[in-house]
This record gives structure tokens, sequence and C-alpha cells, in this order.
């Protein structure tokens, strides 16, 4: 009777994020394995799935998004991951940079930065938090480098500066790509670059640095959450590693939520 009540309170709905991300795939997995059968993922976008818990928990409404850390989210509310006993949703994950083809030929100086480039979930938590806070990103960004001189130099002592050359850095629109993209960009404009930052779909961020539209991206969430992607494109980019450990996607829930695990929301 109870899980009932949840599905029922819940709508039977996911709410989700744009189609493109993995955590979007993993949770349409989630509904086949945990035979989920009147749950609906609901597509929309990371500002959209925010003003929605925003919206649900100012009214201790039930509700039930795909989540990831680092996210805002989790310092701003009381929320908890619904525990994943069939590991739908993999282990912790690393974001990973990764650059086009070639970049190291034509862009050394960046290329240099981006392979040094790493960073801790905190400080991608400060930018992340002030641009929630309503701070532009640019200028969140700016400042973070600004306070942070010594990691900044970990990643720029020794490279050579250019002169104003352009460099496309492609990124999803999710908030924790928004803040690394921005400070990275912040980063290489501080040694000569023209950084031009362009926001795309998940598939389409891929086959950006794939096909040399974009130079490089700090945002492939690996090994499992865009192991499809990486499958596809792994021999057309170069993988310059993590430059953030930790991270995780799955379904998320305000605390206040009687469930704790995927089996609950069982019809
Ligand atoms: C939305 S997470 C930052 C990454 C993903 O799920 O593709």
């Amino acid at each position: 009777e109870e899980t009932a009540a949840v599905g029922e309170a819940l709508n039977y709905t996911i709410t989700g994020i744009d189609a493109g991300a993995g955590v979007m795939a993993a949770a349409q997995n989630a509904i086949e394995e945990y035979e989920l059968d009147e749950y609906e993922l609901q597509a929309s976008s990371d500002a959209a799935m925010t003003s929605a818990l925003n919206e649900a928990i100012s009214n201790e409404e039930a509700i039930v998004v795909t989540g990831w850390n680092p996210h805002w989210k989790f310092s701003k509310y009381d929320l908890k991951y619904l525990d994943d006993p069939k590991g739908v949703f993999g282990d912790a994950e690393n974001i990973h940079t990764m650059a086009r083809l070639g970049l190291e030929e034509d862009m050394p100086e960046a290329y240099q930065v981006l392979d040094n480039f790493h960073w801790t979930e905190d400080d991608m938590g400060e930018i992340m938090v002030a641009i929630n806070e309503g701070q532009d990103p640019e200028e969140a960004a700016a400042e973070w480098v600004e306070n942070n001189p010594d990691k900044v130099a970990e990643w720029t002592d020794g490279v050579d500066s250019v002169d104003g050359e352009t460099i496309v850095l492609a990124l999803v629109a999710w908030d924790s790509e928004i803040a690394s993209t921005n400070m990275i960009a912040k980063v290489l404009e501080g040694i000569g670059y023209n950084v031009e930052i362009s926001p795309m779909e998940g598939g389409y961020m891929w086959a950006a640095i794939a096909n040399g539209e974009a130079d490089a991206m700090v945002a492939a969430w690996l090994p499992a959450t865009h192991g499809a992607y990486f499958e596809d494109y792994q021999d057309d980019v170069i993988d310059l590693g993590t430059n953030l450990e930790g991270a995780k996607i799955g379904l998320v829930v305000p605390a206040y939520m009687d469930i704790d695990s995927i089996e609950d929301l069982k019809e």
C-alpha cells in the first residue's frame, strides 16, 4: 500500500535533465532493471530540474530527480541518493578533459594547461554556489581564479603566453560544467587566448571534439556516465586524464521522503 502511495505522490515521474546526459540513459535503464513500469522519465534541463526540485521542497512534496555531484543542490537542500542495489548508476565517476586530435601541435600552450588542469569538488563547488546565488558565471570564475593563484600556477607555470589565438571549449549547460569551463577559460585567457565557450547537448559535445569543431572540453564523465560516447569517439579524441575525482550520478530525493532505495519506487 505504502509503495503505491509513493508512485502516486510522484505521479510516477522521474524528473530528468537534457536527454543527451548519461544520467538520463542510466535512469531509463533503471526503469527497466527495477521494473518501474508505471514510471516515466521526464526530459528537461539542469535548470528546469533544479527549479522543480526547489518547488517540491518548498511545499515538502514528493519528487525524485536525476542527480549528480558535484552539484550545489546538496549544499542547499537536505537530499539523499536512493540506494541502487542493481548498480545501474555505477560507482564513483571521474571527470576527464578531452582534446581534439592535433591540439598539442596546433596550440601547445593550451594543451599543456588543459593537461595540467586538476581540481577538487570543493573548488568547483565555490564557483557553482556563487553562480547559483546569482553571480554571473564569468565573474564567479574570474573571482575564483584571482583568489586561487597557487592552484592556477600549478597549471600554468612554465607555459608560454600566446597572442590572442582563439580556442573553442565545448560544454553541456550542467551547473558543474558551466563552473569548470568558465574557470579554465579564464585561465586560458590569462595566458593570452581568446576563448569561445560553445554550449551544446552531450552527444554533440563529444562529436564536436571528434570532428575538430571544438578544441577541448572538461566535461567527460567516465568510466560509466559517458562510457557510450567515449566508446564511439575514443579514436578521434585525446583523453588528457581526470580533472576532478569522486563524482557520482544517481536518483536523488529530499531527505524527508520515507524511501531509501530505487526498489522503494516500485508500484
Ligand atoms: C549530468 S552529469 C554532469 C553528466 C551526465 O549525466 O551526462
